[in-house]
């Protein structure tokens, strides 16, 4: 019996501004800044989101789901997240497990990693302890220091 491995990574970055909410792996965080995007902006399930397809060799979110296309004006991430799997699926791949890195000055996500890990491990079907999320600051260094943004970057394992 033969099987092979893949893997991909994704990053993504939005930027922090007022009057938006902050969801992050489809939590809404309270802060006082939101992430700025076409659909919620949820930079977490982007990463994710390229990083499976990458893996898949499917491309990246955009090809997918264009933020020209009005369709997706304030689409929920989670929704794209579950789309994306579908064509991966379709593939022939299944999700091994994910590491996800967040940089984000504030607020601390901490509190909130184990909610997104459900979120991610249902949409994805996996467990939630093959969802790993940490968190760092960016030390006050840069734009991710001053809370210009929040980044993500993510790793996936495939197997078919
Ligand atoms: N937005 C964040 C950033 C960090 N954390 C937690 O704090 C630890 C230390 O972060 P440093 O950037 O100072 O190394 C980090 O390992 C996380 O556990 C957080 O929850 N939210
Ligand atoms: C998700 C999409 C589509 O609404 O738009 P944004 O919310 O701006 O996010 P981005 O990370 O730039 O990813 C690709 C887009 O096509």
């Amino acid at each position: 019996m033969s099987f092979s491995l893949r893997v991909g990574q994704g990053f993504d970055v939005h930027a922090l501004v007022q009057g938006r909410p902050l969801i992050i792996g489809g939590v809404t965080i309270p802060h006082t800044h939101g992430l700025q995007g076409h659909s919620d902006a949820d930079v977490l399930l982007h990463a994710i989101t390229d990083a499976i397809l990458g893996g898949a060799g499917l491309g990246d979110i955009g090809r997918h789901f264009p933020d020209t296309d009005p369709a997706y004006k304030g689409a929920d991430s989670r929704v794209l997240l579950r789309a994306a799997y579908d064509k991966v699926t379709q593939a022939g791949w299944k999700i091994i497990n994910i590491d996800a890195t967040l940089h984000a000055q504030a607020p601390k996500m901490g509190p909130h990693v184990a909610a997104m890990a459900a979120n991610i491990s249902q949409d994805l079907a996996i467990t939630p302890q093959d969802v790993n999320i940490k968190a760092k600051t960016n030390e006050g260094l840069g734009y991710l220091g001053r809370q210009e943004g929040i980044a993500a970057n993510v790793v996936v394992l495939l197997t078919a």
